[in-house]
């Protein structure tokens, strides 16, 4: 029997698109996400307040578009803007056109070793990310399978979420397993930004109960003193984890703070590290207990495959951040990705609205804090890009 030929990959396109979506810090006034949240920014005054003041979103959505020469197009969003358009168009497109959406090993490899000299992390792996992804949607769709069977296979019927947001009472009664709430003051905030982070945390569990999760992230802000005794303060209230309490850079506070916290409450991060040797120096450090690649950001599914084999033999747990469908259709086929994030975009957030709106059309949001597999049964990614909404390609090739 003859083996079946995919088309080759004709044209790689990359576009920039403002206002929330895959750069989902980039929403307007008001919104939870950018209400005075810790961040290593904060112990300036004037960058306290907001995020954005700082540049938090700046960058913008990526678009990244592959089209084979049979017309059908794979896409991916992820964070990136203007500069990951370039990377996309001057330099990654050259190592996709003309070759089959089949090579995606060789095609991941060839993107991170031409760009070693000035990535391995941040942005540039932002951009191989996009890549990655658009060639996964590519793929499925010229197989007409979701990506879901491309990678194995669901192990479970349904996903369930956590909630990311300031109102984990809301997400309890919308379903939700458990809310992790921005931590609000950081250590320039002294002991009286401590306290209200405890009242804070005790308050919400006055609401939510005794046996919701309740979990912070810190998003970097802190210093390993101040988030070990955060961490000792929070246990009588039941924080289930520390998230993302120090800088990604500092490994070896990582290492103290997982020996420094209660015993139980667990620590994890990830969100802001990438490839499988970042996640390889936090899994053999011991820095963590639960790994939180975001796919967008990490490398995309092709790395995402290493990390999470890595983490499975450490026997650690690989929750994705944020990430979307990009993290639903890779959780779904995973034991060690129990559970997903839900990071709740709603300004609010009292309402599930679909994390990359409006970028994307037919994304699917949980009920009642959980989503079926069936719900994932298309091809590709199962989503198609809206086209109504402003796209600007600043370079092409
Ligand atoms: C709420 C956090 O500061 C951040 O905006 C999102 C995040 O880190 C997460 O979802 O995890
Ligand atoms: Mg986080």
């Amino acid at each position: 029997m003859a083996i079946v030929q995919l088309p080759k990959i004709k044209h790689v396109r990359a576009f920039t698109v403002r206002g929330g979506g895959a750069d989902y810090h980039d929403q307007g006034a008001g919104h939870w996400i950018d209400d005075h949240i810790a961040t290593p920014m904060s112990r300036y005054p004037e960058y306290r307040q907001s995020r954005q003041s700082f540049g938090i979103n700046v960058l913008g959505t990526l678009v990244v578009e592959i089209e084979a020469e049979d017309g059908t197009i794979g896409f991916a969003v992820t964070t990136g803007g203007e500069p990951a358009a370039f990377i996309v168009e001057k330099h990654l497109a050259r190592f996709l056109e003309g070759r089959s959406p089949t090579e995606y090993e060789k095609i991941w490899d060839q993107m991170y070793f031409s760009t070693q000299y000035y990535g391995r992390k941040g942005l540039v792996v932002n951009a191989i990310s996009g890549v990655d992804l658009a060639l996964w949607d590519l793929l499925g769709k010229l197989r007409q399978e979701p990506v879901y069977h491309l990678l194995g296979g669901a192990v479970r019927d349904e996903l369930q979420f956590y909630a990311t947001g300031a109102r984990p009472d809301i997400a309890k009664e919308l379903g939700f397993i458990g809310g992790k709430m921005p931590l609000h003051h950081g250590p320039a905030e002294g002991l009286e930004g401590f306290h209200k982070n405890i009242a804070e945390l005790a308050e919400m569990r006055e609401r939510v109960g005794p046996d919701f999760w309740l979990m912070w992230d810190c998003w970097m802000a802190l210093d390993l003193d101040y988030a070990t005794r955060l961490a000792i303060a929070a246990h009588e209230h039941g924080l289930k984890w520390i998230e993302e309490a120090i800088s990604p850079d500092d490994y070896w506070g990582y290492q103290q703070l997982k020996r420094n916290v209660p015993k139980g409450m667990l620590v994890t991060t990830g969100e802001h590290e990438a490839t499988r040797w970042g996640f390889r120096m936090l899994l053999e450090m011991e820095c963590c207990d639960i790994i939180q690649p975001d796919v967008g950001w990490c490398g995309g599914v092709t790395e995402l495959l290493k990390i999470s084999a890595l983490a499975d033999a450490a026997g650690k747990m690989v929750v994705p951040h944020g990430s979307s469908v990009y993290s639903y259709h890779f959780v779904i086929t995973r034991h060690n990705s129990p559970f997903a994030e839900f990071l709740m975009m709603h300004p609010g957030p009292t309402e599930v609205v679909p994390m990359f709106h409006p970028q994307l059309i037919g994304e699917p949001v949980p009920e009642n804090g959980r989503l079926k597999a069936s719900a994932l049964d298309a091809p590709g990614f199962g989503v198609e890009l809206n086209r109504e909404i402003a796209m600007h390609r600043p370079y092409t090739h």
